[in-house]
């Protein structure tokens, strides 16, 4: 049965060969990080009022004045196509379909124009500036043609992350079986079929570009790191405004100076994101550094909390602490590999509901009542102490060590 997140990870996980599985559900290095976006929503314990009519709830919001039937962004994800063939055009769809919002990676599978051509707006487009700033132009007025609404600069990948599941794995674009997957790519014929529906197993955005390798297979981290540039800084924020009139939203602030300068730099929004623990290993939890960026900037742009969600109630304290809305990188992957389009969607319709019951529970029936005062932040856990009793329950029962039912 499918309650909640953690059982679409477990779908996710059988039906995924175990590189593609832990390309999306890995972490950098030791991981720590990644831990820390779920047990930071731990440390926090909620404030309840009791006797409130909330015989009428109401979870929607806007961002950038985009209408939203609910706070969640489904954030930008690199080869999602990987995990199900057309698989940003189905994740675009789901979106669409539930009143959230997409994103669409610079690295899809699927074009820039193949998800704008089957999925309604709003849709944003998430950056990553090339060395080649002929390319990085040519995607910003594709992107612009295409009709999405906001660009969305990533700003914490000056190198790759050290993804050392992917190293051990020999996790390869495009794909390929080898002697030591094997078995592994026998065990997931499903898998193996349902892609051969796919357009292609490599990034669509750039096959007319000609960076593309022209025979080898490339690593993330190898292709990457030869093509994103690592020199770009805030000046290029103003390069960007010459090139694109809409709104930019920077993806990637950890600190209040950044969300400061963000905010000088007139950026419409900032996503506090340590990209899911996949780039910086020892960032705080993202929720950990809400409230400094939130207070630094002072109202002046939206501010998105991306990492770690995977409860509507995380959604609930982000909201309570200041976020306008919440990104979901994985959970909609893992919903994604399950049931393609139906999966995504069945991953916010879980979401959607336990925000709309702790809605309830808490006394607050719209999304305007939150603030802190919605929390306990007399009782902050400590991060020793903050595992939740299920979940130590569930390693005790299992054997497994502290952190791994959530998969940190
Ligand atoms: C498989 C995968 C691919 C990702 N690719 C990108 C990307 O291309 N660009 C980007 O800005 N962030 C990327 N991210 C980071 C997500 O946008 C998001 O920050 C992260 O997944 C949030 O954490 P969560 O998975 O705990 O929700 C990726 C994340 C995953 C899991
Ligand atoms: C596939 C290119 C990199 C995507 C990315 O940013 C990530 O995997 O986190």
């Amino acid at each position: 049965m499918i309650c909640n997140i953690e059982d679409l990870r477990q779908r996710a996980r059988r039906r995924l060969p175990r590189a593609v599985f832990e390309y999306v559900d890995g972490g950098a290095e030791d991981e720590y990080t990644l831990g820390a976006n779920r047990s930071a929503f731990e440390r926090y314990l909620f404030r309840a009022r009791a006797l409130v009519d909330v015989s009428t709830r109401d979870q929607s919001t806007t961002v950038l004045g985009e209408k939203l039937a609910t706070p969640l962004i489904l954030g930008p994800t690199g080869l999602a196509g990987l995990v199900a063939p057309w698989g940003e055009v189905l994740a675009a769809k789901a979106a669409a379909n539930k009143g959230a919002l997409f994103t669409l990676s610079t690295m899809s599978i699927c074009t820039i124009e193949e998800v704008a051509a089957a999925a309604p707006p709003p849709l944003w487009f998430q950056l990553y500036v090339w060395k080649d700033r002929g390319i990085t132009r040519s995607l910003v007025e594709r992107a612009r043609a295409a009709g999405y609404r906001a660009l969305c600069l990533t700003v914490d990948v000056q190198d790759m992350g050290n993804r050392e599941k992917d190293r051990r794995n020999g996790f390869i674009v495009p794909p390929r079986v080898t002697l030591s997957n094997f078995l592994d790519v026998l065990r997931h014929l499903g898998w193996v079929m349902r892609m051969s529906r796919s357009p292609r197993a490599t990034f669509g955005n750039f096959i007319e570009t000609g960076a593309l390798p022209k025979k080898d297979a490339v690593s993330v981290a190898g292709f990457t790191n030869r093509q994103f540039d690592p020199s770009v800084s805030w000046k290029d924020i103003e390069w960007l405004r010459s090139i694109w009139s809409g709104p930019i939203v920077l993806k990637g602030i950890s600190c209040a100076e950044d969300a400061r300068l963000a905010v000088e730099h007139g950026v419409q929004a900032l996503i506090v994101s340590n990209h899911g623990g996949r780039q910086l290993d020892f960032l705080p939890g993202a929720l950990d550094v809400l409230p400094e960026v939130v207070d630094a900037v002072e109202g002046r742009a939206e501010v998105i909390l991306d990492g770690g969600i995977r409860r509507g109630s995380d959604v609930v304290k982000a909201i309570a602490l200041g976020a306008r809305a919440c990104m979901v990188g994985r959970p909609f992957l893992y919903g994604l590999a399950h049931d393609g389009q139906a999966g995504v969607e069945l991953s916010l319709d879980i979401l959607s509901k336990e925000i709309d019951r702790t809605l309830a529970l808490l006394g607050r029936p719209r999304l305007a009542d939150l603030d802190r005062s919605a929390l306990r932040l007399d009782m902050l856990h400590s991060q020793s102490e903050s595992r939740a009793p299920a979940l130590r329950v569930l390693e005790g029962a299992r054997g497994l060590p502290a952190g791994s039912a959530t998969g940190t």
